[in-house]
């Protein structure tokens, strides 16, 4: 996996993936969180995540509205760990590898971009 800075990256399309794919190491994961500050990876390098804090609930929805259609348009899915009175946390991985692949640091640069 090429590592792309954020621009690169929220440029990208996510690409259909049902498996078959070894999932990217945690060193390369690692390397690609340089570009997408905020954003931690899981001790076992399956998942990354990042929290927002946002001014209020109603923020932090239209947050997520804005991802799902994110979402939606690349077919890649966040999986959304809380919704709070002024915190949204969002994971990602890609669940047909169980583990990290280039969307999702392209998902993570796209939800970056339209974070509040
Ligand atoms: C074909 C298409 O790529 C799959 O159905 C998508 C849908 N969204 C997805 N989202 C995530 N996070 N992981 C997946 O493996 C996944 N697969």
């Amino acid at each position: 996996m090429d590592i792309s800075s954020m621009d690169q990256l929220a440029k990208k399309k996510c690409k259909p993936c049902e498996g078959g794919v070894d999932p990217c190491s945690a060193a390369e994961a690692q390397e690609q969180l340089q570009n997408l500050p905020g954003w931690q990876l899981s001790d076992d390098g399956k998942w990354i995540r990042k929290q927002w804090n946002v001014k209020h609930f109603v923020q932090g929805m239209e947050f997520l509205n804005r991802v799902a259609e994110v979402a939606e348009e690349d077919g890649h899915h966040p999986d959304v760990h809380l919704i709070g009175y002024r915190k949204v946390n969002i994971e990602l991985s890609t669940h047909a590898i169980g583990g990290l692949s280039e969307n999702d640091f392209i998902l993570a640069a796209k939800i970056d971009q339209v974070a509040p």
